[in-house]
């Protein structure tokens, strides 16, 4: 048996517990999958004394993830603190300078400096695998970067936080309060340390980025992706969804387009009978079209202590194994600058959801201006009054200010024109507040 891989543990939190307990009950598996004995010498966290779900009392503790990254004992830094600058940076740069291979779940980190990190990588001659980054538990990473390099990747898509898709699912299928499901996404340990980059849309973003990178061998960049959360989403939203055929799902997509690479991440309506629109849960889909292979969907747990430490381990495995592969597939300075398609350019089916006055006029006022936009309507139909906010539930409505929800759906058209009509339909007056418009994605 060759000497043993040591490794030092930055983040002993949900993921970080999870890959402790994993390589606990696996040891004797690990060494016979990968000819060495896999070892945790040495820990950082913020807490050394926190109780956790995992005995960490005989690893050696290191209060600053710097100096764990600099030590000589390792051969590999696990960085599972999380945030894209600040300790977490600081460490892997360390690690990477000091020819120690990198494991991460961090995606926010990979969005803003992936090129320079894998860059210093492969400087180094030394691995920095983020299986753990995108889709959690899902093998994505590995999927794009060996089992798909044989194709052309023309659009990669799907549900990628698995904490929006839990919120979404119990909303819709329990009633629920948003704000009551993400705090239970947070007690399970789904949710980011600030779950605004999870409900708006941030953490897909980050993911998005890291797979447009390995699917059209781009430098990733969050920046270029357009966003939009889930906050708006309210229980009318949901249940006119429903009565349209429909889902709603956060969704990241990019894709290949005449104006250049569309990045996007969004609420969706998506065909209730289609298998994205049934991932339900902390679960994550990732669907990816090739020309060779057709299309391939993945689905698994997308977020969760359990899941992710699998992944984080499949990266160590590798490593283990002798595995260094670039990380983003091709050499770090040669991921390319892309043209980005501007999100006004794209094209598909919308719902659209106003609160209208009802006053004569109002309805035909409206049409009118979705017709200036050539905007024909598939549907449109008046629902009961909102009263309710977005991520609030209910709250009374204006005394005096009679409303009707009206709901329209749209055939294909564009985002500028649908843009246009309802920046002109708020300016006449006849809604009280902002349109809802919700993409429609046929798939
Ligand atoms: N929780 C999940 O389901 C998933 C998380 N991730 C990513 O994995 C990483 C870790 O996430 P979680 O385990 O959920 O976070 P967590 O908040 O549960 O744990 C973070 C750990 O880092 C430690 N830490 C924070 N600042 C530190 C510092 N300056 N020095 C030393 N230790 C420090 C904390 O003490 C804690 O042990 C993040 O990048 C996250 O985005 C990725 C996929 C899924
Ligand atoms: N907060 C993330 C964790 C995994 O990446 C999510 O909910 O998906
Ligand atoms: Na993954």
């Amino acid at each position: 048996m060759a000497d043993p891989l040591k490794l030092g543990l930055a983040g002993i939190g949900t993921v970080g517990t999870g890959l402790v307990q994993l390589i606990a009950a696996r040891a004797d598996t690990l060494a016979a999958r990968t000819g060495r004995p896999i070892e945790i010498v040495a820990v950082s966290a913020r807490n050394r004394r926190k109780k956790r779900g995992a005995d960490v009392s005989k690893m050696r503790f290191v209060s600053d993830p710097v100096a764990l990254a600099n030590d000589p004992e390792i051969d590999v830094f696990v960085e599972l603190i999380g945030g894209e600058e600040g300790a977490a940076k600081e460490a892997v740069e360390a690690a990477l300078q000091a020819g120690k291979h990198v494991v991460t779940a961090n995606k926010a980190l990979l969005a803003h400096h992936g090129p320079a990190l894998a860059a210093l990588a492969e400087k180094n001659g030394v691995a920095l695998n983020f299986e753990g980054a995108v889709a959690g538990g899902i093998p994505v990473v590995k999927a794009m970067r060996e089992g798909l390099q044989g194709n052309d990747i023309t659009r990669v898509f799907g549900i990628l936080n698995g904490t929006c898709n839990y919120i979404l699912t119990k909303m819709e299928r329990e009633g629920r309060d948003f704000a009551d499901v993400l705090k239970e996404a947070q007690e399970q340990g789904y949710a980011e340390a600030d779950p605004t980059f999870d409900v708006g849309g941030f953490d897909t973003a980050h993911k998005l980025s890291l797979l447009t990178s390995l699917a059209f061998g781009t430098r990733p960049g969050s920046t270029a992706v357009y966003v939009e959360g889930i906050e708006t989403i309210t229980p009318t939203d949901i249940e006119a969804a429903t009565d349209l055929g429909y889902r709603i799902k956060l969704l990241g997509v990019a894709l290949r387009t005449d104006s250049g690479i569309e990045q996007r991440v969004h609420p969706t309506m998506v065909p209730k009978d289609t298998a994205i629109a049934n991932v339900d849960g902390v679960s994550n889909c990732v669907a990816i079209d090739g020309d060779f292979i057709g299309d391939v969907m993945l689905i698994g747990p997308g977020a969760g202590g359990g899941p992710t430490a699998s992944a984080v381990m499949s990266d160590i495995i590798d490593i283990a194994r002798g595995i260094v592969l670039r990380p983003f597939g091709v050499k770090a300075t040669n991921l390319k600058a892309y043209k980005k398609a501007a999100m006004r350019t794209h094209e598909g089916g919308y719902y659209i959801r106003l609160s209208v006055y009802d006053r004569t006029g109002a309805f035909a006022a409206i049409a009118q201006r979705m017709a200036m936009q050539n905007i024909s309507l598939e549907s449109i139909v008046q629902r009961r009054p909102s009263d309710e906010r977005p991520g609030q539930g209910k709250t009374p409505r204006k005394k005096g200010a009679p409303q009707a929800s009206i709901v329209m759906v749209t055939h294909e058209t564009t985002e500028a024109a649908v843009r246009k009509a309802l920046a002109a339909i708020q300016k006449d007056g006849h809604v009280d507040s902002k349109p809802q418009m919700i993409r429609i994605e046929k798939l």
